[in-house]
């Protein structure tokens, strides 16, 4: 499903009404989609609206007019003057034939829901005197709250707060969502959110050509990995997870073992000597290979059978590193850099952009964290302080020419060419040591099956977010690839696939 900035949404707004729908036309049903879902919040009790001076306020007056015609017990507070209100705004004003209350934070009472109309879309600063002092108040007052749009003091692009933000209990969306609805902070002050037609046909997107998507199966349906009744295992691909040495062998293993359940055919750790034993000792289906350096990786990558690549968990921070991440981007391998492949280059980050710019590999996956994302991309971060976490992750994929993905709660995928995904399925236990190994084997295990990268990695952050559902609180990472057959049965039947 499409994502729209507030710019987007504005264009679809002028779309629907150029098609012949009118602002006001779009308004009304705006204002009852709110008031259905007000009559779900609040099945008794009045109903307080608080309207700002924009169109979200209009929203707020035909949602009181729609309430109050239904039996409600409905009041408003404008926070401007009547007569300062303009067009559809205007005439939704005039629809409402109750009182207006003035902006008077002692007349809140104790409604049995407050319908937000105070700043959607339209928030362009941030917010202060009585604008400021009235959320406040909302927030203080404790009843539930019904944002229209947006929770007031959220901006809908980036997600943040500007000054003060209203907490939703529902927040009702239009046509599509907002970045805000996915991105933090915001998602978490939308509470539930419902996204309602007001009229506008899917016609309008072939002029506005979103390029921000849920990260949703329906997303990358089209492009799902299931293997053929002929299929042998090396049509699934051969994957390779580079072992650290004796001491951190696990993060290794745990990849491999990750992108094996994910459904490669087979899947091999590159070990140096000194780890040999163990990691033969811990695997079984995932087989062990001896490569001690550069030199090594690059006679195993002759074998054009292995098509992907995983470097980075437990890898060691330094030359080495650096060396076997050159060697298989060389090798034009279909590749995720993790972790210490990652950090290997926070000295001399524009030493592996240059690299993969040379190579023109289109397959070259950059999963760090936050902290790895910093010490990646600290010049362009400098220079641009306030981007949100979508624009920082579309810039650094424009800058690395890779596809990055941002771990963290609301993981954002994006392409070079622009695309980007906001996923909002990862349950917080999901935050546990090991748990970036798993993702990294898991998208491992999809580039082997030949997933185009950007795919790929929006595929195995849904797929981790959901292993993190199934396992439950009280996970450990060793337990989420023993979950994933769970996930893909259920994708399995999802998507139709008999088997
Ligand atoms: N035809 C349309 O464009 C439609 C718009 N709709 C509603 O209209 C909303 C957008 O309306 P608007 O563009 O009028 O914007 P808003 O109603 O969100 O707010 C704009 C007003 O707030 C002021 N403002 C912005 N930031 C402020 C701050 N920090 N402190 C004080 N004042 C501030 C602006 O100067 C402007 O007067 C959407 O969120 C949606 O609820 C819906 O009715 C559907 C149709
Ligand atoms: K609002």
């Amino acid at each position: 499903m499409e994502i729209l900035t507030t710019g987007e949404m504005e264009q679809a707004d002028r779309l629907a009404i150029a098609g012949g729908t009118s602002g006001f036309a779009l308004m009304l049903r705006a204002g009852q989609a709110v008031a259905d879902t007000a009559a779900d919040l609040a099945e008794e009790g009045s109903i307080l609206v608080v309207a700002g001076c924009g169109n979200n306020g209009g929203d707020g007056f035909v949602a009181a007019t729609e309430l109050a015609a239904r039996g409600y017990d409905v009041s408003v507070i404008l926070m401007c003057e009547r007569s300062s209100l303009k067009g559809d705004a205007a005439l939704a004003a005039k629809g409402w034939k109750g009182p207006v209350l003035p902006c008077d934070l002692s007349t809140l009472g104790s409604p049995a829901l407050i319908i937000d109309a105070l700043f959607g879309a339209g928030l362009n600063r941030p917010v202060m005197g009585d604008a400021r002092a009235m959320i406040e108040a909302i927030i203080a007052n404790g009843a539930p709250v019904l944002s229209i749009d947006l929770p007031s003091g959220i901006n809908g692009t980036t997600g943040a707060i500007m000054g003060a933000a209203i907490r939703a209990t529902e927040t009702v969306t239009f046509f599509r969502r907002k970045p805000a609805h996915l991105l933090l902070p915001g998602r978490i002050f939308c509470g539930r959110v419902r996204v309602a037609d007001i009229g506008i046909t899917d016609a309008v997107l072939h002029k506005i050509r979103p390029i921000t998507f849920e990260n949703i199966p329906d997303y990358w349906q089209s492009v799902f990995p299931v293997p053929p009744i002929d299929g042998h295992k090396y049509a699934r691909g051969h994957a390779v997870v580079v072992s650290g040495n004796l001491t951190s062998t696990g993060a290794a293993r745990l990849s491999a073992r990750s992108a094996l359940r994910m459904g490669a055919g087979l899947v091999s750790v590159l070990s140096p000597d000194d780890a040999l034993g163990a990691n033969a000792a811990a695997l079984t289906a995932v087989m062990v290979r001896r490569m001690n350096d550069a030199a090594g990786l690059a006679e195993i990558l002759e074998d054009r059978r292995i098509n992907a690549c995983v470097i980075g968990p437990g890898a060691g921070i330094g030359e080495e590193t650096r060396a076997l991440v050159t060697t298989a981007i060389a090798a034009k391998r279909a590749l995720v850099l993790d972790a210490d492949a990652l950090t290997s280059f926070a000295d001399a980050p524009g030493r592996l952009f240059e690299t993969i710019k040379q190579s023109g590999s289109a397959d070259i996956i950059l999963t760090p964290h936050e902290g790895e994302f910093h010490r990646l991309f600290s010049e362009m971060i400098e220079k641009h302080p306030l981007r949100s976490k979508l624009e920082r992750v579309r810039a650094a994929a424009e800058r690395s020419e890779a596809v990055v993905l941002l771990k963290g709660p609301g993981t954002v995928v994006a392409s070079p060419d622009g695309r980007a995904t906001i996923a909002a399925n990862a349950p917080p236990w999901l935050a546990t040591a090991g748990s970036g190994d798993v993702l990294s084997g898991m998208i491992g295990g999809l580039l082997a099956q030949r997933v185009p990268a950007f795919e790929a990695a929006c595929m195995g952050v849904w797929m981790h977010g959901e292993t993190g559902l199934e396992a439950g609180p009280g996970l450990i990472a060793e337990d989420l690839p023993e979950v994933l057959p769970a996930v893909l049965r259920r994708l399995y039947d999802r998507f139709g696939v008999d088997y």
